[in-house]
Formats: structure tokens, C-alpha cells, sequence
């Protein structure tokens, strides 16, 4: 276990950090988040003892960082700092090799078979085996990272500290470089303390992060607890916003460009136009409506101006459209024809699209509130016309489309009832 007491310190004059405190466990990845000079550099520079804290103490295993040689250190913690400067005439494999260092003994230390295949494994892992023979200065700088994580690797460390080791990576090794600090951190209990600026990568990754500001432990828990839009936007003094990634159970945070925000249009309902394209009918806006779709194709949360409504060249085709305060609704209802079934001679098939526009901030359980709503007004209206007629057969989306701006209409319970009325209006 990696424990930090009562850190604090900095450089010459310059006091950074101020009691920061925390425990790593084996096995545990923990992430540096905070903005820049907030002292995640000089926290690491102090666990790997480039820099003496001015008080406190650092324990590896209970054992206090002070009563340990450098030899000893290096074969339990390896680092991958943020600047190299190193020798750049070395070859990769020889760098690689410098991480066996701890290992070997006397003063010409030799490598043995067990080194060898440390390293060769480190090279192969990191994928940089195939540039073995080339020298650092013929690299790139994603290639060079990977080659400084190999040579971290072959010291086999229980302990990985790394101050933006994703730097300088293209997305693909993002993940692979992450990926694989994951799969190792458990494999070998290895703890991982690593300096992210990436909220989202820190976010994915982390078991718990340690949050600076100032030179401050402003937190030290769970993502879902340290990546709070509030805490966030007073820490870094930005707009962000924060949503739940699509696919794995963790948060991701949205930044808010000055130049997207503010998109907003006085009575953007009266905006709307409806434009014919190729036989379309389309609704158009000059604002970005955030949707919701029960639609096959494209459908789920999407952002969109154009909104595709029937195909016009249908002779059996009724378009309305009615407004009631902030909420206006599209319905375009086409009549299909299905008579070439002897069994069912008067079965008709009838297509519904419904288009709501609503002038308001809905949330997106609030957007599938209405969109429940309006399916269930559509599905009233469809036993009302199948009472009446002969059998029909209602298919169709329904669109849901906020404004995200402030509203005349005070409840979200209303908005949903003159929702599903404006649809079962139009299509009775
Ligand atoms: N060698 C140094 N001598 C004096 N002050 C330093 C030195 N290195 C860093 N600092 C100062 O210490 C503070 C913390 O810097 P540090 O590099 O730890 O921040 P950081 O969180 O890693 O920043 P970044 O996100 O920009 O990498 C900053 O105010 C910085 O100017």
C-alpha cells in the first residue's frame, strides 16, 4: 500500500502543496485530476523522492520512503515522468533494458536469461518490439512514450506512477496504453497513481481520484463522487456539463464551447418552416432542437434543424399542424392501401409521423415523459379509428424536440397533457 501522511512542500521558496493525504491500494488505479500548476506534477516528482517534502512522510508498505536507498525504491516504483531527458542516441531496446537496473548486482551488473525476457515482453506489450534496434532520436513522440512505459514496465514495479502517460497518443493507443496499465494493475497488483488531465479518460479508468487545487486536496473518492458539475466548474472555472456514458456504467463531463452556448432564438415555434425537397416534406429551423425519437432508424437522443416529416408524393397524405402556447405538433397521417389480402379486403395500414416541438428546458427523463405521452395519445386515437373503421394498422415515430429554453408553461406535468391532446386532436 502506497500511503501519503500530512504531505506538504514544494520548491525553494515556494510552497505547493499542503497537506494532502491518501492511501493507494495494490492493485488500485488511482488518477491526479486538477487544473493546470494545481501541483499533480510536484505530488508525483515527490512519491518518486525527485523532490524532499517539506513535512509529512511517503510509505511504501509501511515502510517510510526516507529508510529506503534508491536501489531499493527503484525495484518496488517505477515512473514514467512527463518530460524525458534522456540520452536520445540510445536504442529502444537499450532503454528498455535500463529498467532491469534494480535487478542486477555488483558494478557490471550483466543481464540475465529472466531479464531478457522481461524486456522483450515490455517491448512486445508496448508494441514498440519492431523499432528495437532504432535509436530514440528516429522516433515519434507517441513511440517514445510507449517505449519509456516499456522500459517502466521491465522493472517490474509494484508501484506505477505516471504524469500524463497519455501524451502524445492518437486514441487507438489511448485506450490500448490504458488498457493494458489496467489488466497489469490487476494481474500484478500493481498500484497506479497517474497525473490525467483528461476528465474523461481519469473518469474511465480510475478507482478513486485525488482531486488538486491550488496545491489543496480538494477530494480523494470515487469518480461518481469527485466528478460533480458544481465541484468541477469551481475548480477549473469552467461551464461543463455532466452525462452518463452511452454504453459503460461511468460519468463523462461535456465541455460548453462560448462560441455553441447561447444558441438561443426568440419564439423559435414561429420559426419553424416546412420545406419541400426530392418530394419531402421536411420541418426546418435555424435552432439546434435537442430530440428524442421512437424512430427505427436514427432514432434514441440526437441534436438536429431538419426534421423529416412524409414523403409527399403519396396521394393520401394529410399534414396538420396546431400550437398551443410553447408546444407545437406536426402530424402527418398517409393511408396505405393493403387490399390485396382476400381475408381482410378493407385492411388499410396507415403511417403516422408526429413531430413535437416544445419551447422549453426538459431533462431527458422528462423528453421520454412526453414521448410516452404522445405514443399513448397516438395509440387512443388508433382504437378510436379501428372502432370506426375497418381494420387498421398504425405504424410511425414519434419526435420529441426541446429548445432547452426557458418556459411559459410551469409544470412538466402539463406540458405532457397538451402533448397528448395536440396529437390526439390531429389525428381523430
Ligand atoms: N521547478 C520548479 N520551481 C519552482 N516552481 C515550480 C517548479 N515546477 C513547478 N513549479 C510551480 O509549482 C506549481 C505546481 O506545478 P505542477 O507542475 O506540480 O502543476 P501541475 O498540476 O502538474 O500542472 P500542469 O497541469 O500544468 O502540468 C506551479 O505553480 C508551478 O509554477
Amino acid at each position: 500500500m502506497l500511503e501519503v501522511e500530512q504531505l506538504s512542500g514544494g520548491y525553494p521558496g515556494i510552497q505547493v502543496l499542503r497537506n494532502i493525504h491518501f492511501k493507494a491500494e495494490p492493485g488500485e488505479f488511482v488518477g491526479v485530476i486538477g487544473p493546470n500548476g494545481s501541483g499533480k506534477s510536484t505530488l508525483l516528482k515527490m512519491l518518486y523522492r525527485e523532490l524532499r517534502p517539506g513535512t509529512g512522510t511517503i510509505s511504501l508498505n509501511g515502510t517510510s520512503l526516507d529508510s529506503l536507498t534508491q536501489k531499493q525504491i527503484a525495484a518496488q516504483l517505477a515512473v514514467l515522468p512527463q518530460q524525458e531527458e534522456e540520452a536520445f542516441s540510445y536504442t529502444v531496446s537499450e532503454v528498455v533494458e535500463l529498467g532491469r537496473y534494480p535487478y542486477q548486482k555488483g558494478w557490471f551488473g550483466r543481464s540475465s536469461r529472466e531479464d531478457r525476457y522481461v524486456v522483450e515482453e515490455a517491448m512486445r506489450q508496448t508494441d514498440v518490439d519492431h523499432a528495437a534496434h532504432r535509436t530514440l532520436d528516429q522516433l515519434s513522440g507517441g513511440e517514445k512514450q510507449r517505449v519509456f512505459l516499456a522500459r517502466a514496465m521491465a522493472q517490474e514495479p509494484d508501484y506505477l506512477l505516471l504524469d500524463e502517460p497519455t501524451n502524445h497518443l492518437d486514441v487507438a493507443y489511448q485506450v490500448y496504453l490504458l488498457d493494458t496499465l489496467k489488466q497489469w494493475a490487476a494481474e500484478k497488483q500493481m498500484t497506479v497513481i497517474a497525473a490525467i488531465h483528461d476528465l474523461n479518460l481519469a473518469a474511465l479508468y480510475s478507482d478513486r481520484l485525488l482531486l488538486l487545487n491550488k496545491g489543496n486536496q480538494e477530494l480523494f473518492d470515487q469518480p461518481s463522487i469527485v466528478l460533480k458539475k458544481q465541484l468541477l466548474q469551481r475548480v477549473y472555472g469552467t461551464a461543463l456539463s455532466r452525462i452518463s456514458h452511452p454504453s459503460v456504467a461511468r460519468q463523462q463531463l461535456m465541455l460548453e464551447p462560448a462560441h455553441l452556448t447561447g444558441d438561443t432564438i426568440h419564439g423559435p415555434l414561429e420559426n419553424l418552416q416546412k420545406k419541400e425537397i426530392n418530394d419531402q416534406l421536411y420541418v426546418t429551423s435555424a435552432l439546434n432542437w435537442k430530440t428524442l425519437s421512437s424512430a427505427e432508424e436514427g432514432g434514441g437522443f440526437n441534436w438536429a434543424r431538419t426534421f423529416s416529416l412524409a414523403d409527399l408524393s403519396s396521394s393520401c397524405l394529410r399534414v396538420e399542424e396546431d400550437t398551443d402556447g410553447c408546444i407545437k405538433v406536426y402530424t402527418a397521417v398517409l393511408n396505405k392501401d393493403t387490399g390485396d389480402d382476400p381475408k381482410r379486403p378493407n385492411h388499410r395500414q396507415v403511417f403516422v409521423c408526429i413531430l413535437l416541438f416544445i419551447d422549453s428546458e426538459l431533462n431527458e427523463g422528462e423528453m421520454a415523459g412526453v414521448l410516452a405521452s404522445a405514443a399513448e395519445a397516438k395509440g387512443g386515437a388508433a382504437a378510436d379509428a379501428a372502432r370506426s373503421e375497418e381494420i387498421t394498422l398504425w405504424k410511425g415515430p414519434v419526435t420529441v424536440a426541446v429548445s432547452g429554453q426557458e418556459s411559459s408553461i410551469e409544470t412538466q406535468e402539463e406540458i405532457r397533457r397538451r402533448s397528448a391532446r395536440l396529437v390526439y386532436d390531429k389525428l381523430k
